[in-house]
Parts: C-alpha cells; structure tokens; sequence
C-alpha cells in the first residue's frame, strides 16, 4: 500500500489529492484559492466526510505547501509525512520532449523551465510545487506528468500551424494543446462505460472548466485539440479569451496605449472570455444567474461559449469523419446541466437524442438515450488518479 500526494498548482491555485494506492482510495481532497489575492481559503474534504475550511492569507505557493502539509498532520489525515511515498505533479507544458510521466530529477526541472513560455500562467506554478515538495519530502518518488504528452500523437497536419516551417524547426513552434490527463481518462472512461474499446471509438472529449477544450480522440490517441501553442486560444474560457486575430493585438495596444506584449497578454489571459465579454463574472454560474434576469452581455457570454463548443465539435467531426460519442467534463461539463442542454440542443441535426432526467441531476455515465446516433456521456474527471496510476507505474519500472 502506498499513499501518494498529487498536486496540481495553477497560477493562482494549489488542489491536491491524497490517495492509497493500488486500492485507488480517497483519503483527502483539498484546494488553497486566491493565492497571492485578497480572499485566500484553504478547503480539506477528509475521513468519512469531514469538512476543514479557513480563510487566512497565502502570499504564494511556498506558504500554500507549508500550510497544507501543516494540515495533513494536525487534522489526523496522516500521522507522519513520511507515510507519504510519493508526490505526483500535474505540469501543463512538457514540449516535445515529455511524451510521459517521468521521475522527477534535476534535468527535469531544467527542461520543465525551459519551456515555461508554452505555460506562462501554469509551469512556473507548476515548479515552485515540484520544488517545494522536493525539500519537504526528499525521499518521496516525485513524478511530473504532463498535459501535453497524450497529444504528442497528433498528426502533422494538426499540430503544425501554416506559419513558416523554420519557426517549427528551429523554435519548436506548433500546436501542443493542454488538459491531456483528462481527455485521456475521459476517454478510456467513455469506452468502459460504451462497453467497447478506445482503440474502435471515434471520440471527442469537452473538458469545460475554468480553463476549457475540447479534443478529438480518435482510437483512444489524440488527433486535434483546440488548445494551441499555450493554453490560452481555442474555446472562450473564464477569463481567456480563446482564439482571436493576432492582427488585432498591434491595433489594440496602439488605441490603449498597451506599451508591452506581457500587458496585451494578461489581458487576453486575465480579463477576456466570460469575464471580459459579461463585465459581471468569470463563473459560468453566474452568468447564467445573470441571463435568467435579462442581462444581454451575461447572454452574449455564454451565447459565445456554446457557440464555440458547437462549433469545435462540428469541426472534430469532419476532421474524424464521424463520431460515436461525445463527453462532458470539468467544472461545467459535470455541473452545468443548462450549458450541457444548450450545446446538446444545438447538436439535435446529429440525431442526438438525450434524457433530460439525467442530464438535469448530473447523471453520471450515457445521458443520451439508446434511440440517440451519437452517444453522449457526463464523466467526472479524475487528473490526480491518472497521475497516481503513473506513479504506480514508473515505480515498479524502477
Ligand atoms: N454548477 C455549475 N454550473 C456552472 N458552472 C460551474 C458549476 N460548478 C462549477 N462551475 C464552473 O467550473 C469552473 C471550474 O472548473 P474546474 O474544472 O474546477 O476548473 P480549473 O481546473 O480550470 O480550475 C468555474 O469557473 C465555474 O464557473
Ligand atoms: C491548461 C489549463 O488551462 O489548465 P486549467 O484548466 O487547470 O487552468
Ligand atoms: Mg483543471
């Protein structure tokens, strides 16, 4: 038996999940919000429904680590860290040079550095845990897994962007995608659940969260996915603004007086997407809230959210020649029955046929009905599980 920390930093965020492997049990789940921000919490689900939830500040991710290791002991979750044996990190950019999980070590951390430009919000985060968790658990087995390695299969014609092909040689310029670990569960979830397997499915996966994407998973491998060189184009996300003309990033700045390309890309990062285009929220819960009671731009948002989920999955479907199924997942994808409706709605020319019972108390598994064409399936992601499996994994490859 083996009690393995997964962590998973995000810019502004630190969740993490303490399992026992092989039995693939949960004994804690927890998140530290609003790092670095006014408003810091720390959440713990633990035991047999126990609850730990604080308000207190946490200037950044060291004191994030410090706190939550703090907890592990004092609330009893563990008795001693050192029943920790390993430490999983999620790590959203790995290049072209992670295709998998790999041991942590320090030409690891070298390279996961050298390509934080492809992960600007996420690997610089994604370090500072790998390297506070170094010091406080030497002797932990620390594996890095990467949402970028399941697209690593992408084909060519995917991945490359018609721009000049020596930006690809030399600069290592393509599409690399992100959220991996998920389309990767969801998918192989999806298979199980369809009682047939990945390898005989054409698949297309929307993991719909406060970041967003939607892949293509054709014979459980990854063949397109909307996210681009960063995490940052594709669908409309919380914040992000997704895909937009880079022609308007020159116009733009010049009108604002936006004097460097890190301002221009905080903006597209921090305060577009649902929040930019409502001026109200950047929660999808909110904005339906807010449309319910008339408000046109909070309408607009999620009008354009839906739209662009639509339109990626049409697109998906030409580009796989079919489809046999198609996932919800993330914080809306699992949550959301409304959004799920809207974007279900839209897809009635496929012959998809869905029941409203199950899709409105978020049903777990097939909401679609067995008259349906096209399967549809809410899937509640599990990044921490699939990260644990590959520990499990590289160990005893050790
Ligand atoms: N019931 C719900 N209805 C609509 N949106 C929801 C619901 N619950 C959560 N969300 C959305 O899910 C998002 C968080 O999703 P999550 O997958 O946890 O994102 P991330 O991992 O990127 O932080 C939030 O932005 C929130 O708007
Ligand atoms: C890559 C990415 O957008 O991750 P997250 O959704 O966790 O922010
Ligand atoms: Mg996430």
């Amino acid at each position: 038996m083996e009690k393995l920390l997964i962590i998973n930093s995000g810019s502004s965020s630190l969740k993490f999940k303490l399992l026992v492997m092989p039995e693939e049990k949960e004994l804690a789940d927890g998140l530290v919000d609003r790092i670095g921000i006014a408003g810091s919490k720390i959440k713990i689900k633990y035991g047999d429904g126990k609850k730990y939830e604080q308000a207190e500040e946490i200037p950044d991710h060291q004191v994030a680590v410090d706190r939550l290791t703090f907890l592990l002991k004092d609330l009893g979750i563990v008795q001693e860290l050192t029943e920790i044996t390993g430490v999983g990190h999620r790590v959203v950019a790995g290049g072209e040079y992670f295709k998998g999980s790999v041991v942590v070590d320090d030409e690891v951390i070298k390279h996961i550095d050298e390509i934080a430009d492809m992960a600007p919000l996420h690997n610089p985060a994604n370090l500072m845990g790998i390297k506070a968790f170094k010091k406080i658990l030497p002797d932990a087995f620390a594996v890095a897994s990467f949402d970028t390695a399941f697209h690593q299969t992408m084909p060519a014609v995917n991945y490359m962007y018609s721009t000049p092909y020596e930006w690809y040689q030399d600069y290592s310029v393509r599409r690399y995608g992100a959220h991996g670990i998920s389309h990767q569960y969801v998918s192989q979830l999806a298979a199980d659940k369809l009682g047939k397997p990945v390898t005989d499915l054409k698949l297309i996966t929307c993991h719909l969260g406060a970041g967003s994407s939607i892949c293509a998973v054709k014979g459980g491998k990854s063949f397109d996915i909307s996210m681009g060189f960063t995490p940052l184009t594709g669908l409309t996300m919380a914040t992000r603004s997704g895909d937009v003309d880079p022609s308007l990033l020159g116009y733009i700045m010049e009108k604002l007086n936006i004097n460097s390309m890190d301002e221009m890309l905080d903006i597209l990062n921090h305060k577009s997407g649902l929040l930019g285009v409502s001026g109200i929220s950047s929660d999808m819960r909110d904005l339906l809230e807010a449309k319910e009671s008339g408000d046109k731009r909070a309408s607009l948002a999620v009008d354009i959210f839906v739209k662009n989920v639509v339109k990626y999955i049409g697109e998906y479907i030409a580009e796989m020649g079919g489809v046999d199924g198609i996932v919800f997942t993330a914080g809306i994808g699992e949550n959301s029955s409304p959004v799920r409706q809207l974007i279900m709605d839209r897809l009635a020319y496929l012959g998809i046929k869905y029941d409203a019972a199950k899709n409105d108390e978020n049903f777990d598994g097939v909401i679609s009905t067995p008259e349906s064409q096209v399967a549809v399936l809410r899937l509640a992601t599990n990044e921490e599980l699939m990260i644990a499996r590959d520990i499990m994994k590289l160990k005893a490859e050790a």
